[in-house]
């Protein structure tokens, strides 16, 4: 199974991925999270397991995770606020990271907006998913999840509200991986190439190697 190694404390230059479990039958043996950062619809839950079913590792989606202890997100932001939102997604961000167990974390969106995570995220190896206006738009459609974008025109919100973040996921992620031409498996074949190239030349593990 998964072979279980503890983070470097600090160290920046341990490869992420054992290649040559990668390569074989063998799931591969990640050394730290993988976090996915990015905007809605850019693909990182599906590409979270996607990556995960490719590398044969654990993987969690911490809207999920939120999901099943506080209920479903529109309704707990309409009960207790944004702000508390916030509050409760940094908490179940934390908890996650704190899991000795490496694996691949899809985050929510807004994730990066919290200084006291961005901090955390510089420690993780941080993949920055982003996708096209037109195909973000073409990914919300039917959904009903995501209340950020509720309202008479989810396209203008989207846009303003990946603007706005930005410089934010350029500071904490590996990227921008522009998924909009991908399926969530090429997004995990690119991830994993990514890894790979990092791992054989012990340059790349962090968002700051
Ligand atoms: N690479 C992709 N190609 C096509 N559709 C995708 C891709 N990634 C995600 N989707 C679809 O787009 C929608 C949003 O994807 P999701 O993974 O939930 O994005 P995020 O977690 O970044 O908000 C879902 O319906 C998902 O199935
Ligand atoms: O960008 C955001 O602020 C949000 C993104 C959502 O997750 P996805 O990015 O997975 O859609 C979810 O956490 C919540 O609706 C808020
Ligand atoms: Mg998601």
């Amino acid at each position: 199974m998964t072979q279980h190694t503890e983070p470097p404390a600090g160290g920046r230059s341990e490869p992420v991925l054992n290649c040559a479990a990668s390569a074989s039958s063998q799931p591969a043996a990640l050394s730290r999270h993988i976090v996915l950062i990015g905007p809605m619809c850019s693909g990182k839950s599906a590409a979270a397991r996607s990556f995960a079913e490719l590398l044969g590792c654990a993987w969690t989606d911490l809207d999920d995770e939120f999901v099943t202890e506080h209920g479903p997100i529109p309704a707990y932001i309409e009960q207790h606020g944004m702000d508390a939102f916030r509050v409760a997604e940094s908490v179940i961000f934390a908890r996650a990271l704190a899991r000795k167990k490496p694996q691949i974390i899809a985050t929510g969106g807004g994730v990066v907006l919290a200084a006291k995570n961005r901090e955390l995220l510089q420690d993780q190896v941080t993949f920055w998913l982003d996708v096209s206006p037109h195909v973000a738009l073409s990914r919300m459609r039917g959904g009903t999840g995501r209340p950020l974008l509720a309202g008479d025109d989810p396209f203008a919100r989207w846009q303003a509200i990946r603007t706005e973040r930005e410089p934010l996921y350029r500071e904490c992620g590996i990227g921008p991986i522009d998924t909009s031409t991908m399926r969530p498996g090429e997004v995990a074949q690119t991830l994993q190439g990514m890894l790979d190239a990092a791992s054989s030349t012990h340059s790349v593990s962090t968002r700051n190697p």
